[in-house]
């Protein structure tokens, strides 16, 4: 019998797990030319992947992060530097090999194409020993976030076990993730899932189109057990569904650089307002503004909270009570 416990206390502490870390290029041309050659006017390389992404952010805001997951150890000091210089806590698992290098082209539509390869191998072993990590943590953390694809060898069912017991340890943990990792995670119930449209209606089976589409589906996952349903819509905002009612935000328009990122910032922001106990107004508005700044750059970006209040004034907020 799984027992729910509403009784959070308001805390900075948050576990981060990144099972799929990257390192990523970003290149910015004119327009995509498939099979020619085309030219990268200018680059960035930078680490992230969705689980690091997330940890920055959270560590930018006041969060004392600890991020475990695996790294590979051919190329970790891109990422330990950066933990070091923003105070992430590392609590990785250096597996062989290295992190993947994803691909991300960005035309002068602000179109991004992206390209994620698969990552390092990970055996059984080193999948247990980070279960182990994960389960040590547990003693003095109540949110975790797992975030991004799997690597290969690792089996989606982890998922599924992992939340599993987490949520029988009452944590609150925040989900995000795509194809097989994310159906399997979804079925054991985390506290908050965030898929975007495409991964939404993936994991449907259906194309979902209007509001109402994305409403029902968001409604059949509450009604599973998944406390709270957050749906990322690009430029069209955040529909946020739970117990409580719906509620749906806009953000301004924003000067796009690249939309990488953007849902990862969305991820950071909530649980940040979750560990502070916003209002659930504040959480959403918060929430949006931060995604937005996060559009105006390649990566995630690291506003001040002057910055980000400016930007909250400007998202609209519409609510309707009860989701039914
Ligand atoms: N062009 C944009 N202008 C303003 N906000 C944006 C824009 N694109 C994304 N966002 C914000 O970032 C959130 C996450 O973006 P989205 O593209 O839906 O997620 P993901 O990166 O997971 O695909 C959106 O819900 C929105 O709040
Ligand atoms: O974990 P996945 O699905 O392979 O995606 C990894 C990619 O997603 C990102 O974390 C960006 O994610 P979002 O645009 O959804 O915020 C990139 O940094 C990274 O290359």
């Amino acid at each position: 019998m799984i027992e729910i416990n509403s009784a959070f206390e308001k805390t900075n502490r948050v576990v981060v797990i990144s099972l799929n870390p990257a390192i990523d290029l970003t290149g910015m041309l004119d327009s995509i030319n498939l099979g020619h050659v085309n030219a990268i006017n200018n680059s960035e390389q930078h680490p992230a992947g969705k689980g690091i992404n997330v940890a920055s952010v959270l560590v930018s805001l006041g969060a004392a992060v600890t991020l475990t997951g695996f790294l590979g150890q051919d190329n970790a000091n891109d990422f330990t530097n950066l933990f070091n210089s923003i105070g992430i806590v590392d609590d990785c698992i250096k597996v062989p090999g290295s992190t993947r290098t994803n691909c991300k082209l960005v035309d002068s539509h602000n179109q991004v194409t992206e390209f994620n390869f698969q990552g390092f191998i990970v055996t059984e072993t080193l999948i247990e020993k980070l279960e182990k990590r994960v389960l040590a943590l547990t003693n003095n953390h109540d949110y975790f976030v797992i975030s991004g694809s799997v690597p290969p060898g690792f089996k989606e069912m982890y998922l599924f076990d992992w939340i599993t017991k987490l949520r029988k340890m009452n944590k609150r943990v925040l989900f995000d993730s795509s194809k097989d990792a994310l159906k399997q995670g979804m079925q054991a119930l985390p506290w908050l899932v965030k898929p975007n449209e495409h991964e939404l209606s993936s994991y449907s089976g259906k194309l979902l189109i209007h509001e109402q589409d994305y409403l029902i589906a968001a409604k059949n996952l509450l009604a599973q057990g998944i406390e709270q349903v957050v749906i990322s819509k690009g430029e069209k905002g955040v529909l946020w569904v739970n117990q409580e009612g719906i509620l749906i935000s806009i953000p301004p328009p924003m000067n796009i650089v690249s939309t990488v990122g953007a849902g990862d910032t969305l991820v950071a922001g909530l649980c940040w307002s979750f560990m502070q106990q916003f209002s659930r107004t504040e959480t959403l508005s918060f929430s949006t503004a931060l995604a937005a700044l996060s559009v105006t750059q390649v990566g995630v970006c690291l506003p001040s909270l002057e910055e980000i209040y400016v930007t909250q004034k400007s998202v609209a907020i519409k609510k309707f009570d009860r989701a039914g």
